[in-house]
């Protein structure tokens, strides 16, 4: 893998384009969520430990907007289940292209599959894990309930689905807080005033993020029979959902 330090935001930009999952994006990738998502590491690890607890013989995982495949990776090791692959999707072309070539060059475990498609148009079937690793925070919010209802449908009874997000909050002096604590970190791990204030101008309307309220009740009239927050740093937060 590539670690280019991420500098994208480092210059003034006259005019900042909405941000996509570009080459340029692609080049900087892990080093960019690294340094941008407290706790990415740790969300990382914890999903190569669901996968190996809930992963069933003769089912899939599926790993929704799997970028460069890190969680697909975490998965591939932990998974002991007979005839369990992995079908790794995202809609990035420049993703896709690398991912595969990553994947090429070795590396034992469950077998993966990577597809470039939009999620919100393949099938979701047999399915005993499910991830969305800070992906539906990019769908439109029309979008979202359908997406959920379709991977609750297409879940084996017993399945996970860990879903990651960044939070708002409806108090705002929680929000303020929370958002002002999140670009402390990212100061921490050396981005400068203007490459944060660049970037969050290039996320509106791009990320949009919603409250752990909202998606809980969203994840339960999907089917759910129980969605909890396993992990928070900040505003940034994952959640384990029960079929
Ligand atoms: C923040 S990244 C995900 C990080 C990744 N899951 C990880 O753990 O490293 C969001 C990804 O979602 C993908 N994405 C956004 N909308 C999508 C869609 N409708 N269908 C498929 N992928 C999508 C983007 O291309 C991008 O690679
Ligand atoms: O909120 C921010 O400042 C971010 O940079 C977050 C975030 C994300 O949550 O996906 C946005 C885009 C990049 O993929 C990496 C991190």
């Amino acid at each position: 893998m590539h670690f280019n330090k991420d500098s994208l935001y480092a210059n003034p930009l006259g005019e900042i384009a909405a941000f996509k999952f570009d080459e340029s994006v692609v080049n900087v990738f892990p080093d960019m969520i690294r340094r941008s998502v407290p706790g990415y590491g740790a969300i990382i690890s914890a999903i190569g430990m669901l996968a190996g607890r809930f992963s069933r013989a003769d089912s899939l995982c599926y790993d929704l907007g799997c970028s460069l495949g890190a969680a697909t990776l975490a998965m591939r090791e932990r998974i002991a289940a007979e005839n369990c692959s992995i079908v790794a999707v995202d809609s990035s072309e420049s993703m896709i292209t690398r991912f595969k070539r990553n994947l090429d060059s070795g590396g034992a475990g469950a077998e993966v599959r990577v597809v470039c498609a939009d999620i919100r148009e393949i099938a979701i079937e047999r399915a005993s894990v499910v991830v969305l690793n800070f992906t539906l925070q990019f769908i439109p919010l029309e979008d979202r309930a359908s997406l959920l209802a379709k991977i609750y449908q297409g879940m084996l009874p017993g399945g996970v689905l860990i879903l990651s997000e960044k939070l708002r909050f409806d108090d705002p002096r929680q929000q303020a807080l929370q958002v002002d604590m999140h670009q402390q970190f990212k100061k921490m791990q050396g981005y400068s005033d203007l490459e944060i204030s660049q970037k969050r101008t290039a996320l509106e309307d791009v990320l949009l993020p919603e409250s752990f309220t909202v998606h809980q009740k969203r994840l339960l009239e999907a089917g759910f029979a129980s969605a909890e927050i396993w992990f928070q740093y900040f505003n940034f937060a994952s959640m384990i959902a029960l079929k």
